[in-house]
């Protein structure tokens, strides 16, 4: 398997090599160079597998160029750091199917990704003798799932930017009390886009990038998209078996548009599915792409799912690739009109194909609190507030089909929205509560790039 980039000036390279470009040399994201069909014999093959072996076999679909053995360790590893015999085991509540994807080590669907990413840099530096400094931008989760994705494990140093304020008091916690001499937290003066912008620019300073050997663990990396595949066809079939269905629904809480590509892949791989259900908070640009073909920039509005308070969403130009048919001198423009207005319009003909793919439905403050407290009263479980926003929008805008919520977080992490959706409730986790009172290490520094390049360039040779 080959990859390429969306604006077309980077083809032909290996995963191996697409795993360490993270952001493409031309500022453009990583696609593989076709997307492989699973056969009848073998989704029916596949759907009898544990999630490590279905992770595998899809995985090495794509990273074609690591040792089978290899691979199979690197699965192995990385999923036995997981709470739940399942990994991402799904649960009926009521008439909906909850993928609980926060059976790792920080609670949230990004360990899922994050502890495979880990492993696998950490076996490139050992087989070439070399050293990473990955840089990073967080909501919220990103944040401390990679540090515990690298946490220990040697020639990596970390640098995680977060916008200061914005993350859960539970979010920032888990970061900030990792104190290992390689890692770094950085809190910013602005918002989650400014944080992954500033990633973006340095990525795209070559020389800066080569010099100080630099990795990406934000869904810029394909690999973070490829191990998210996984969980939708291991739910597709955990819920086939219950109910017999042809086809599922998925809603799928966004806002980096990572989770929900990954998702749209595996549709493209043949997962018999549904249009996507893409439910933002009230950071709805997504959402006015797929309703009304507007891709229009707006201020960031602090919620209670803090972590999809974005806006310019990264994943987006990996589906504008699709959406183009390969056309990359289309992404380009489109991207440069964005960077130059804010603002892409999509027209009659491509809104109609955008209405194929997804359905959305934004859902505010309020109507999250409702769904966490409402859903509690009726089934005894508790939604974290961004899975409250998908199973809320699923409810606007789902079809007949059985309903998949993906739980992208445990509400431990947020014990603010949990507490004002339920009054006196409070979701303590033993792995929560015992890092209360530690010591914590993060510096605060203004959004600019040049202050992270310093910062990096000051510690990158501790590793
Ligand atoms: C808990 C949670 N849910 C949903 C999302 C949205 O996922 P994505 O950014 O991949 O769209 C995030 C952050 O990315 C998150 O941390
Ligand atoms: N919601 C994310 C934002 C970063 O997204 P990523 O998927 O590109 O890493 C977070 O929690 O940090």
């Amino acid at each position: 398997m080959k990859y390429c980039s969306t604006r077309g000036q980077v083809r032909d390279l290996s995963f191996s090599d697409a795993v360490m470009m993270g952001l493409a040399s031309d500022g453009g994201l990583l696609l593989p160079e076709q997307i492989p069909q699973l056969t009848q014999p073998q989704l029916e093959s596949f759907s009898r597998l544990s999630y490590t072996d279905l992770a595998y076999e899809i995985i090495s679909l794509y990273a074609t160029d690591v040792p089978a053995a290899d691979l199979r360790r690197l699965v192995n590893t990385s999923y036995a750091s997981f709470n739940h015999p399942e990994i991402t085991p799904v649960v009926k509540q009521d008439d909906v199917y909850i993928l609980e994807l926060f059976h790792g080590p920080t609670l949230a669907f990004k360990d899922v990704a994050l502890q495979f990413l880990g492993n696998l840099f950490e076996y490139y530096l050992i087989r070439d003798n070399r050293n990473l400094n990955i840089i990073g931008a967080t909501s919220g989760d990103t944040g401390s799932a990679a540090i515990a994705g690298v946490r220990g494990k040697k020639n990596i140093n970390i640098f995680i930017l977060f916008p200061f304020g914005r993350v859960s008091s539970v979010q920032e916690m888990q970061m900030t009390t990792v104190t290992d001499d390689n890692v770094f937290n950085v809190a910013i003066d602005g918002t989650f886009d400014d944080a992954q912008a500033i990633i973006k620019e340095i990525f795209n300073d070559q020389q800066f990038k080569q010099t100080h050997a630099l990795g990406s663990i934000n869904s810029i990396n394909w690999v973070r998209v490829l191990a998210q595949i996984v969980y939708y066809f291991y739910a597709y079939f955990r819920v086939r078996e219950q109910t017999a269905c042809e086809q599922v629904q998925f809603s799928v809480p966004t806002g980096n548009f990572g989770d929900i590509f990954a998702g749209y892949i595996a549709g493209k791989m043949g997962l018999p599915t549904r249009r996507f259900i893409l439910a933002t908070n009230s950071n709805n640009i997504l959402c006015r792409f797929v309703n009304e073909g507007d891709y229009s920039l707006a201020d960031v509005h602090h919620s209670l799912s803090p972590s999809m308070d974005i806006q310019v969403a990264s994943n987006f130009e990996r589906y504008l690739y699709y959406l183009y048919e390969g056309d990359t001198a289309a992404v380009v423009t489109a991207m440069d009109r964005f960077k130059k207005t804010g603002k892409i319009t999509f027209s009659a003909a491509l809104q109609t194909k955008i209405q194929q793919d997804f359905v959305a439905a934004s859902v505010d403050d309020q109507q999250t609190l409702e769904q966490i407290s409402s859903f509690y009263h009726h089934t005894g479980y508790l939604l974290d507030p961004h899975t409250a926003v998908g199973v809320k929008a699923a409810s606007k805008v789902g079809e007949d089909v059985p309903l998949v919520c993906l739980a992208t977080a445990h509400p431990a992490k947020f014990p603010e929205a949990i507490n004002k959706a339920i009054k006196d409730k409070r979701p303590p986790l033993e792995i929560i509560e015992r890092l209360r009172g530690l010591p914590r290490r993060c510096e605060r520094l203004a959004a600019d790039a040049s202050l992270i390049k310093e910062m990096v360039a000051r510690n990158s040779s501790k590793s």
